[in-house]
């Protein structure tokens, strides 16, 4: 038995027009999001690991466990395979009922060769917010209670690791946004890693402690998603939109204007207060092109949140009458937008002091 944090993933796959080359390391627990556009290989990607189809060239060790080594003659069907797959769309079992599901899972359950403990269907059962509907038929369930459903039974085999494929891409909007936190929340409490392919902005910033950004079958990126949407080379525009992430704790709140304060490295910002508990993590997406600079301490503004940061870098944007900057506010990497005239008018330098005012951002969660 190897080191239970080692999780190695080399393909080499070639299909028709495409071609897949990925050598890559994942973290032992926490949401590693697989993000791309169409066609770039997410899928074929958690299929490989699944064993559900077979990189000619593969090295697949998940938990320490090789499960797949082409240079030593090993692949293991994937039902040897220890893991659980969700799918867009959830097939449960509709002749039994949420708990009956589970307990099919149950019994499936393979013990760990290491003695740690076993997932329990409690454990999913809690974790996914499921307890009040175990008795309902899975016929009766609304798509977003489906797909918690669909995770539990993924979880209650014990797996050591979790795909998830776009689990929520057949939900409506409304129905996304009530599985996304049950979706957090197993991220933070799970012990084991998730892969998760997504194509949707809101799942990567909300979701991904690590994110993997594969283009045509290659990795362009992958690292902590703070760290990647931060990184100049190159930059990453989810959804089409440059943007940072920026990781903090809520300080305080100011009920007469219900706003809350958020701390992180650098500086504070003021967010409206939804329902925000003190001491609570939260992210912030914030957009470059919300983001202005100043040379002097602005007054009189009507922004409210303004930081003290340093020029760390300027580089020409996609559209050739804009610049992007990226700044340094302590630790913190913050983009802004701004016309090229503006960065010459200023007189912006790599090193400068100077101030951004951020107009508008986003609480992930
Ligand atoms: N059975 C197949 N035969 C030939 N080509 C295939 C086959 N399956 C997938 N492909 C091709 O492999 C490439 C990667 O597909 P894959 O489904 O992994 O991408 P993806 O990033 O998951 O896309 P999407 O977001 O649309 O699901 C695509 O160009 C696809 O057309």
């Amino acid at each position: 038995m190897g080191n239970r944090s080692f999780n190695r993933i080399q393909l080499n796959v070639s299909k028709p027009g495409f071609s897949l080359v990925v050598d890559m390391e994942l973290p032992s627990k926490g949401i590693t999001v697989l993000y791309g556009p169409s066609g770039s290989g997410k899928t074929t990607v958690l299929r490989c690991i699944a064993g559900l189809e077979r990189s000619p060239q593969a090295l697949v060790q998940v938990g320490g466990h090789t499960w797949q080594d082409e240079s030593a003659g090993v692949f293991l069907p994937t039902y040897r395979r220890s893991l659980g797959y969700v799918f867009q769309e959830a097939s449960l079992f509709s002749h039994l009922d949420v708990a009956g599901n589970l307990e099919f899972a149950r019994r499936r359950a393979t013990p760990r060769m290491d003695g740690s403990p076993l997932l329990t269907p409690e454990f999913a059962i809690q974790t996914l917010g499921l307890s009040k509907l175990l008795h309902r038929r899975t016929t009766d369930l609304s798509g977003g209670e489906r797909q918690r459903v669909a995770i539990a039974r993924a979880l209650a085999t014990n797996p050591q690791i979790l795909l998830l494929d776009e689990p929520l891409a057949s939900l409506d909007e409304a129905r996304r946004r009530e599985v996304l936190p049950w979706l957090e929340q197993l991220g933070s409490e799970l012990q084991i890693p998730m892969v998760y392919v997504s194509h949707a902005t809101e799942e990567v910033t909300r979701l991904a402690d690590t994110l993997v950004v594969l283009e045509q079958g290659r990795v362009m990126v992958i690292g902590p998603v703070d760290t990647v949407l931060s990184q100049v080379e190159p930059v990453i525009r989810l959804g089409g939109e440059t943007a940072s992430l920026v990781t903090g704790r809520v300080i305080s709140h100011d009920p007469q204007w219900h706003l809350s304060e958020i701390a992180f490295d650098g500086g504070t910002f003021w967010v409206p207060d939804a329902k925000l508990q003190t001491g609570q993590w939260v992210r912030l997406r914030v957009l470059a092109r919300d983001v202005s600079i100043a040379t002097q301490a602005p007054s009189g503004s009507s922004i409210q949140n303004t930081v003290a940061c340093t020029v760390a870098q300027i580089l020409p944007d996609q559209q050739p009458a804009q610049a992007l900057v990226r700044l340094d506010v302590s630790g913190t990497a913050l983009w802004a937008r701004l016309t090229r005239r503006a960065v010459q008018q200023l007189q912006l330098q790599p090193g400068m002091h100077v101030w951004a005012q951020v107009k508008a951002m986003a609480l992930t969660q």
